[in-house]
């Protein structure tokens, strides 16, 4: 089995050190101070982190293939592994969703047949009237409508499915449908679905979480008057966790223009610089938990024309980068919400593989940032299908150094 020793400045969410570490096929052996002649060595402008995990993306691949135009299992791999994540979790708001042992077990003989070098793990679809699947997944609810078939038109809908669920890992997009309906013709997008929308779904999902005994998230986190209630939810015992965007975190509606409405627009949408900020505070005090993309590759022409989801994988390390040199997040807070704890979400489906941290036994994948070579994102550089990404012309201040995935250099 090949060996390598890295030698670099690595990090966990408790601790930063100069050191070296041992791979062996695809996984940590080791990690010490000398452990022999480095066969790679990263300096000290770069942080060796555990291989980043999005955990919300929508590759737009399925049996169906009718959507695959956009982006399919290999292309979003692709663009993964150029933004530096290693494992991914794929929504099921597909025009065939996996809903039940059957569909679910299609989906992942089709992801299967895309043989991609990362992990990626599928969310199940919850819908009006299903029923959970034999053995243990993710599971994904919309509230509302937003892409796709798979939505509830009332929360009481969702209330009597979701009965059916207890004790599962649910995921929660938090847009309450009957508030979506009272505000459709309002003239915006941001009108449309508005911050109490969010509140009110955010209330509904924290108490089917309690009800039913929930291992709960809430996707795409984006209303500052949420996190109160989340961190109340956490102090009662509740089983909550809590995504958070790259747009929601770098534009509020102030960057809107006549311009680009077509492609800002996603849902949720954009918030108040109030809101943008306090998302910014809570990622860096733990209310929020992961950096999860939403990943949504529609091309230009499809978001021009109305529909919503940005494309954000090929610049996940990138942006992180700005989190460090601009917005003042330590490495370890890094480690934490791109690495371990996303980790820790999937390691139930992922085994004998075990994501997040740099320690013997856990997956031989790494994310290496260096923070002293600004990258400047240009569309030829993208890989995912779509062709796009809303960061186009922007400088970040670092750049993706190398990515390990499985024991091997993919960048
Ligand atoms: N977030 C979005 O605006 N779009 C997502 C759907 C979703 O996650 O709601 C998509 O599927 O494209």
């Amino acid at each position: 089995m090949s060996s390598t020793i890295i030698a670099g400045r690595f990090v966990n969410p408790e601790r930063e050190w100069t050191g070296q570490i041992r791979l062996e096929g695809d996984t940590i052996v080791e990690v010490g101070e000398r452990l022999g002649t480095p066969d790679v060595e990263f300096g000290e402008d770069c942080y060796v982190f555990a291989g980043m995990g999005d955990i919300h993306i929508h590759a737009r691949d399925d049996q169906s293939e009718t959507q695959t135009y956009k982006e399919d299992f290999r292309t979003a791999a692709a663009a993964a592994v150029n933004g530096g994540v290693v494992q991914v979790a794929d929504m099921p708001n597909n025009p065939v969703a996996p809903i039940d042992d059957a569909s679910y077990r299609a989906k992942q003989q089709h992801l299967a047949a895309r043989d991609v070098p990362i992990q990626v793990t599928l969310y199940a679809g919850i819908g009006p009237g299903t029923r959970p699947l034999s053995f243990a997944v993710p599971y994904k609810a919309y509230m509302g409508p937003s892409v796709g078939d798979l939505f509830f038109s009332t929360l009481a809908d969702l209330d009597e499915t979701l009965a059916h669920y207890r004790g599962q890992c649910v995921s929660f997009h938090c847009e309450d449908p009957e508030l979506l309906e009272q505000h459709k013709s309002a003239a915006t997008h941001e009108q449309r679905r508005p911050a109490e929308c969010e509140l009110s779904a955010t209330r509904f999902a924290l108490q089917m979480i309690e009800k039913y005994e929930l291992r709960g998230k809430l996707c795409h986190y984006s209303v500052g008057e949420g996190l109160p209630l989340i961190r109340a939810a956490r102090a009662k015992g509740l089983d909550v966790t809590c995504e958070v965007t790259p747009h929601h975190l770098y534009y509020d509606v102030s960057d809107l223009t006549d311009e680009n409405r077509g492609w800002m627009q996603m849902n949720p949408p954009l918030r108040d610089i109030a809101d943008r900020k306090a998302m910014l505070a809570a990622l860096r005090d733990g209310t929020l938990d992961y950096l999860a993309t939403d990943h949504a590759p529609h091309t230009l022409e499809e978001n021009t024309a109305g529909i919503s989801g940005q494309p954000h994988l090929d610049t996940y390390g990138e942006f992180v980068t700005w989190l460090i040199a601009e917005q003042g997040f330590t490495a370890g807070q890094v480690a934490a919400f791109c690495a371990e704890n996303p980790g820790r979400f999937v390691n139930p489906y992922t085994a004998p593989l075990k994501f997040g941290r740099i320690e013997p036994g856990y997956v031989a994948s790494l994310t290496v940032l260096n923070l002293a070579r600004p990258t400047t994102i240009r569309r030829e550089d993208l890989k995912t299908k779509c062709g796009w990404s809303p960061f186009e012309g922007v400088t970040f201040p670092g750049s993706i150094e190398a990515v390990y995935v499985r024991g091997e250099c993919l960048k």
